[in-house]
């Protein structure tokens, strides 16, 4: 019984901190009646501004006398609650990234909103009483719900092969009945001895040190470096099992999860069941379920995107982030955060093991394991005894095809006897469409996009030119829009859709297929046409890097890689690695069934040294240049980075804001967390540099004119103090200026 003070509150009444998933940085303060009971990290509803808004209490005291001005919680959720663990990682990431608390927050909440009371699911049951108005249909219907059990409405709609409409008439005439039934599981129970691999030598050293590292139930971070079929995911596996034995759970982040039916089903035989996979094509609802399913263990292994590296995990032991190096794990809308190093962060909060994957680390996680700051794994030869694929160059100068063409004659032959054999043959262009630019013969008008600093592409097969920056679309004119001339429209360089027109040129009796994301039908028609590719369905496969991505295909022995100069030339400190890993991975899709692999390489610069490490096969030698490049320089992770893009629908105002925040930033006083060097000055030791603002590579994006800020500081300086204090003491955000901070930016556009 709690008795009404005269102030207004009760006796065992707390005062607790909401934080909301908005916005905004701070809590809140409210008073809680004392039959709630909240306890840090539940969810409430409670009056914010002029409505009632979702929150999470982020910490309780108990309420010491009269708190007439604060308003009260109106209800308590019945959700599982936010674990401190989680609590501390969205603190901690908010402060990292400079985000609102409620954003980063947001990242962690956002899926359990959609989720409603568990909802019984209804079965369907014949009773055994004939239909009044036997039909065919209805008799097939009553014969696949023969036997006594329930089946849900759609898969007996399914086995008897009509709408389910004939289900609702059979249950007002009695013949079915509907039997209600609990919602299906998460998950089914996981088998970690289902089918137990027998592991080559390095592959079971590197699972023993996972397994001991599980063990001892501390935060160990691993990076396991093995080249492309070496194993990895078999050796990642094992140390899932561990986890699963010991009653925890485990986190497997990949680049692209839409696409990763394979390993669904790898998983599956290796388990016995799928993995929960968390990614934007699952709907809402089951979003929802695996985020409460996180919450109470029933979900014991998820896949998923970045962003399942904010379920509310009960007891995560594991995290594995394969193809770490993936550019795809940087975020760049919204909170911008690198998925890989939130990673590791978040195995630091839960005490857990990670494991960073990949073939061509990044540069960054390759010193980490350099400095012992993580163990470093190794397989360093393919499992059952395949070789490597044979690269070679084919020199664009010397032996190109001719004008207009882009298959390099040796390439087609290399093609034309790998269909021979019954082989297939893959050709890698990193470019999507049809043709990068088009170009007026007559007049030399070249489309752009009204929107962004940036050419449209064409895209044939859709007749459009298409803006890769935002979207736009328009179609493509028979005359020039500028001069008038007709027939005088001219593509310029090649993408996917124009490499196939050649290929079926060169091979008209060829089964060809090229993956485009750019192709009605989505993430299932890729999923559907990769399992045929891996069936051998096709003899030659065009794809940009979406076919590059930890595929196996057991017919494919052949890769033509056809412009590997592509990305090196952009000026971007970062071109060098991104193209080292990307062919690498790519090359690495040949020879992986029992025939042995060949790749082609066509470039004008053979001698580059990203070219010439790919072909020596010395990723040692690549490494060894490329940190010693960073080293001399001073970035990442040698240093650190961040970036401030200034955008606005006026460049005036952009570059005006942009300077204003660089002046405030000169003008802060030295502090033992950090020191600005003076504009124009050369940095001294210790110190932080600000470079620009410089009008961005594209300095057009969406209508907004972007200008850009770049810090460069050494590891010891406290960039997100300087971030900070820089933000605020400049000007605020007025005007439709919007500034964007990255913290540790992964390109320069
Ligand atoms: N110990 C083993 N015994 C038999 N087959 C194995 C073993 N380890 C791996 N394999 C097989 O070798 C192939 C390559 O393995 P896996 O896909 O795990 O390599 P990976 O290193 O993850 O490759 P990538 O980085 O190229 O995606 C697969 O077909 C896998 O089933
Ligand atoms: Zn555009």
């Amino acid at each position: 019984m709690c008795a009404a003070r005269d102030d207004g509150s009760e006796a065992g009444a707390q005062i607790v901190e909401v934080l909301a998933p908005v916005a905004v940085d701070a809590a809140y303060s409210y008073l809680a009646p004392p039959a709630m009971r909240l306890q840090p990290g539940d969810s409430v509803i409670a009056p914010l501004g002029k409505r009632e808004a979702y929150g999470v209490v982020w910490s309780v005291e108990p309420a010491p006398g009269p708190r007439g001005n604060l308003k009260s919680i109106s209800q308590r959720l019945d959700r599982p609650p936010l674990a401190e663990k989680l609590r501390n990682f969205i603190d901690w990431l908010a402060r990292y990234t400079l985000t609102p608390r409620g954003m980063a927050l947001r990242l962690a909440t956002r899926a359990a909103e959609d989720a409603g009371p568990e909802t019984a699911r209804t079965l369907y049951r014949a009773t055994g009483k004939p239909p009044a108005r036997p039909t065919p249909t209805r008799a097939r219907m009553l014969e696949a719900a023969e036997g006594g059990v329930a089946y849900p409405k759609k898969a007996l709609a399914e086995a008897a092969a009509c709408s389910t409409g004939v289900i609702d008439a059979l249950v007002d005439e009695g013949a079915l009945e509907t039997v209600s039934a609990p919602p299906e599981p998460v998950q089914r129970p996981l088998d970690p001895c289902f089918a137990t691999p027998a592991l080559e030598a390095a592959q079971q050293a590197a699972a023993d040190a996972l397994a001991e590292a599980l063990a001892s139930r501390a935060f160990k971070p691993f990076l396991l470096e093995g080249v492309t079929g070496s194993g990895k995911t078999e050796v990642y596996f094992e140390a899932i099992a561990r986890a699963l034995q010991a009653g925890g759970q485990a986190l497997v982040l990949m680049p692209e999860i839409a696409l990763t039916t394979q390993f669904l089903e790898r998983f599956a035989a290796r388990f016995g069941e799928k993995p929960a996979e968390w990614h934007s094509g699952v709907t809402a609802r089951k979003r929802a379920r695996i985020w409460r399913g996180c919450a109470t263990g029933d979900a014991r292994v998820v896949v998923g995107a970045r962003s399942a590296l904010f379920l509310p995990f009960r007891d995560l032991r594991l995290i594995v982030v394969d193809e770490e190096h993936d550019g795809a794990y940087k975020q760049d809308d919204g909170v911008s955060y690198h998925a890989r190093d939130m990673a590791v962060a978040r195995a630091r909060f839960e005490e857990a093991t990670i494991v960073l994957a990949s073939a061509t680390p990044s540069i960054e996680s390759r010193v980490n394991a350099m400095r012992g700051r993580y163990k470093h794994l190794r397989l360093d030869s393919r499992a059952r005894a395949r070789l490597m694929p044979t690269l070679e160059a084919i020199d664009m100068r010397a032996e190109g095809p001719p004008r207009g063409r882009w298959i390099a004659p040796r390439l087609a032959l290399a093609i034309g006897e790998a269909i021979a054999r019954q082989e297939q043959a893959l050709l890698f262009l990193n470019r999507r469409g049809y043709a990068p630019l088009t170009l007026c013969r007559v007049c030399g008008h070249r489309f752009r996009c009204e929107n962004c600093d940036a050419w449209l592409v064409e895209h044939r097969f859709r007749r459009a030119l298409m803006c890769h920056h935002c979207g736009h679309v328009e179609r493509r004119p028979d005359v020039c829009p500028e001069c008038g001339a007709e027939d005088a429209l001219a593509a310029c360089g090649p993408g996917v859709e124009r490499l196939a027109e050649e290929a079926a040129t060169l091979f008209p009796d060829a089964r060809i297929l090229t993956l485009s994301s750019d192709f009605p039908g989505g993430a299932e028609r890729l999923r559907r046409e990769l399992e045929e590719i891996a069936k051998g369905a096709f003899d030659i496969v065009i794809g940009t890097q979406l076919v590059a991505k930890g595929h196996n295909f057991p017919h494919l022995t052949l890769v033509g890689v056809v412009d590997a100069d592509l990305g090196l030339g952009s000026g971007d400190p970062r071109a060098a690695e991104r193209t080292f890993q990307l062919l690498n991975q790519v090359t690495g899709r040949a020879g992986r069934g029992d025939k042995p692999g060949r790749a082609l390489i066509q470039t004008f610069q053979p001698g580059h040294p990203v070219i010439a490490a790919l072909l020596s096969g010395d990723a040692e030698k690549f490494y060894a240049q490329e940190i010693a490049i960073r080293e001399r320089a001073g970035l990442p992770p040698f240093g650190r980075l961040a970036a401030l893009i200034v955008s606005a629908k006026d460049a005036g105002v952009a570059e005006a804001h942009a300077r204003a925040l660089a002046r405030a930033a000169h003008e802060l006083q030295p502090s033992a967390r950090y020191r600005v060097a003076p504009p124009g000055a050369f940095a001294t030791e210790g110190e932080i540099a600000l470079f620009g603002p410089a009008e961005a590579p594209l300095a057009l994006i969406r209508g907004r004119y972007r200008f850009r800020l770049l810090a460069k500081g050494p590891r010891g300086a406290d960039m997100q103090a300087f971030l900070r204090d820089m933000l605020a003491t400049g000007p605020k955000e007025r005007g439709g200026v919007r500034v964007q901070v990255d913290v540790d930016p992964q390109n320069f556009s």
